[in-house]
């Protein structure tokens, strides 16, 4: 059976946390997400761990934002892991963009456009042009044009994004809940399902999956759920 397009972000504390989560979960997704938590914690063992731990893609969620050489370096830095992702920020700029991509060739590299924490009310605080979703579309394409091969947003504009920057970037959307569940820290939310329908070719899924009582069954359980509605 093929695993479902689900990354599970393992954000945990503890390595032997997020290494038991990564084996409940990896016979039924097809990804494993190592963020800011755990690397900052753990460096280069995290990501061997949770390799060990589960056969899955490896997404490397580090959202490097600095200028185009520091980024470059960053990127050289975990390149030699081969993380299928790597995420920058879109923010930084196409130049920075540009030279992730060079550094981490054997990547894709993904550009978040913006936060899916954030709404049209933080963008106008922040003083970014809104709404929304045409910021988003604006650093998706900037993204695509200086080389992202992958983009993440929200499943709320992904129908957008796709019909924007065509059918060879991956489009990868967190901010998914399914249905009923407590939408957290997260502003721009969708479910399982409909991100898929909407274009997103994986999503992202935390906490819903690892804090539930059985990560296992809960994983198993979005997966049969995107399955049926295929
Ligand atoms: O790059 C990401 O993965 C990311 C981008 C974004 O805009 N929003 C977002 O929530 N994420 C990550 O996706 C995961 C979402 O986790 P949950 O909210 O627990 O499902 C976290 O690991 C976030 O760091």
């Amino acid at each position: 059976m093929t695993r479902a397009p689900v990354a599970v972000a393992l954000d945990a504390p503890e390595l032997d946390t997020a290494a038991r989560w990564a084996s409940l979960v990896a016979p039924h997704v097809s990804t494993l997400k190592v963020g800011l938590e755990l690397y900052l914690r753990y460096g280069t063992e995290a990501v061997t761990r949770v390799r060990d731990a589960g056969d899955a893609d490896l997404f490397l969620d580090l959202k490097l934002h600095d200028i185009p050489a520091t980024v470059a370096g960053a990127a050289r830095s975990v390149a030699r892991l081969k993380p299928a992702y790597l995420t920058v920020h879109a923010a930084g700029g196409p130049d920075m963009v540009r030279a992730a991509v060079e550094a981490a060739p054997d990547t894709r590299v993904a550009a978040v456009t913006l936060l899916t924490s954030l709404d049209d009310a933080d963008l106008a605080a922040l003083g970014v042009a809104g709404p929304v979703p045409a910021a988003v579309l604006r650093f998706a394409v900037l993204a695509v044009e200086a080389g992202a091969r992958a983009l993440v947003c929200s499943p709320r504009e992904a129908s957008a994004v796709r019909d924007a920057v065509g059918p060879d970037v991956v489009i990868i959307t967190p901010g998914v809940r399914p249905a009923g569940a407590d939408v957290q820290d997260q502003a721009r939310v969708a479910t399982p399902e409909s991100a898929l329908a909407a274009g997103a070719d994986l999503v992202v899924v935390g906490r819903p999956i690892t804090r539930a009582d059985d990560p296992g069954a809960a994983a198993a359980a979005l997966a049969a759920g995107l399955r049926a509605a295929r």
